[in-house]
């Protein structure tokens, strides 16, 4: 059961106590109040700012984990149920670092990187190489003797020309690299034009008519060794139509591999949505598992063939829910908009980061909540838009939101289900430095990346003198 208090009140924060719940919340569950202030896993956000400043991103180690561990059990149970085991890679894209990749470890995750940064991040991890899996459109060469070197355990080709030049890396070193291969199975994912890659008409995988000639020329190299296919429609998705219509396609195509060799897993990727308000409604993990197991299974007895091992890629599932920015509340302005039948007043509260620590609101339309994070007031609730500090007009944090009228300049100010695609999208758009990202677990945070301060990026300028030489 959530809250049922009204979601506009300033002190309103829903939180869940089953799975299905946390499916809908839109805050971490460790978030609360005491004494009017939000409280995350049992630090203040006030003390959360005192020691590291704002912007800043704070990560419910808690929440995290169990968001990772449901997912875990959910497939496990729904695909044991058929007889097939899951593999569930975190996607490392979604946000990465050291102690998050040793917290998916422990869990018995295992990961999924597409680049030699993340890669890296994996390795300075002590993750296991042979439970990651490496995508990536345009792996370079030295990736692709890296990935080979280390002993990756899933190497997800997306092209022929990949293919032949890790045949060829690998035959070099003689070994045998595990592949999987990346199909564009061509079903639309219903989500953001920007977030589906399953469309005819982009850059990712093979077209479903000629993966059994690109299976052939793979089982044809003595130094690859076929997993399996790999389809991923898209991110933010709530309905499982998708998913389950991109298994019916991929199975279908595997009965025909079959006839040439073993086809052992099926990798149906991540893309499973999240709220980020009140608004939104994914399907509980339970569900989309059920759902997906019950596909695989009616497909493989329709056809005829033997239920494949499974995997899947989430990453936004896992650790969007439990990210929460907190910024400082600055100038504030009322302005005066003309429009048809009338004039209205939009309230501009002003934060200070905004697109360069969370562009997904630009180049998504994404749509967040906010509450104000060091204080409850009794003053009504006024519609807000949360602006950043850019120079750019479509620089919004929050495009609608009730916050109190007597919100005012040092209020902090906290935006929820930033735990995913925002760390990992920023930028230094203006000379921001990118916010320290906090993870915060009984009632103590822990830092888990700096943040950037000025004399950082200006020590990258190689034409400046050192910050301390620069004129007053
Ligand atoms: C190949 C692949 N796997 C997994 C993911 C993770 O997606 P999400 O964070 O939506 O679960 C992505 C991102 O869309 C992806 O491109
Ligand atoms: N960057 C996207 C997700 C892309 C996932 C990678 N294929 C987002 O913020 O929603």
């Amino acid at each position: 059961m959530t809250s049922t208090a009204n979601p506009l009140a300033p002190e309103w924060l829903p939180v869940p106590d089953d799975a299905n719940a946390l499916a809908r919340a839109v805050w971490p569950s460790g978030a609360t109040r005491r004494d009017g202030e939000l409280v995350l896993a049992g630090v203040s956000a006030t003390d959360l700012v005192r020691q590291y400043g704002t912007p800043l991103y704070v990560v419910d180690e808690e929440d995290a984990r169990r968001r990772a561990a449901l997912i875990l059990d959910a497939f496990r149970r729904e695909f044991g149920r058929i007889g097939a085991s899951v593999s569930v890679y975190y996607a490392g894209k979604a946000f990465l670092s050291v102690g998050v990749a040793r917290w998916m470890a422990e869990l018995g995750l295992n990961l999924d990187v597409c680049s030699d940064g993340e890669f890296a991040v994996a390795l300075a991890a002590g993750f296991d190489p042979a439970r990651i899996g490496y995508h990536g459109n345009n792996k370079s060469n030295a990736e692709l003797e890296a990935i080979v070197d280390a002993g990756v355990g899933g190497l997800v080709l997306d092209s022929v020309y990949e293919l032949e030049r890790v045949a060829a890396i690998a035959a070099e070193r003689g070994s045998r690299q595990p592949v999987r291969l990346r199909v564009n199975s061509g079903v639309h994912a219903s989500t953001h034009e920007y977030l589906a890659t399953a469309r005819e008409d982009q850059k990712f995988g093979i077209p479903l008519a000629d993966v059994p000639a690109v299976v052939a020329a793979i089982r044809a190299q003595p130094s690859l060794e076929f997993l399996g296919l790999h389809s991923h429609i898209g991110s933010q998705i709530f309905e499982t139509g998708g998913f389950e219509e991109a298994a019916a396609r991929l199975l279908a195509v595997q009965k025909e591999l079959l006839e040439g060799g073993p086809v052992p897993s099926l990798n149906l990727g991540g893309g499973f949505g999240i709220a980020y308000t009140v608004a939104d409604d994914p399907a509980p993990v339970g569900a989309l598992a059920a759902q997906m197991a019950a596909v695989v299974e009616a497909e493989c007895t329709r056809l005829g063939i033997p239920i494949p091992n499974m995997a899947i890629e989430p990453g936004r599932s896992i650790i969007g829910p439990a990210g929460v920015t907190l910024y400082e509340v600055g100038t504030i302005k009322d302005v005066r908009v003309e429009r048809e039948g009338g004039a209205a007043v939009r309230r501009y509260v002003s934060v200070d980061g905004g697109m360069s620590d969370n562009p997904r609101p630009e180049l998504y339309g994404a749509e967040y909540s906010a509450r104000i994070a060091s204080r409850v007031s009794a003053e009504e609730p006024v519609l807000v838009r949360v602006a950043g500090k850019h120079c750019e007009s479509g620089d919004i944090v929050v495009n609608a939101e009730y916050l109190p009228g007597d919100i005012r300049p040092g209020d902090l100010l906290a935006v929820p289900a930033t735990g995913a695609y925002c760390w990992s999208l920023a930028s230094n758009y203006n000379h921001l430095g990118r916010p320290p990202v906090v993870a915060v677990r009984d009632g103590a945070a822990r830092l888990l990346v700096r943040g950037e301060s000025i004399a950082d990026l200006l020590s990258r300028d190689a034409e400046a003198q050192p910050v301390s030489e620069v004129p007053a």
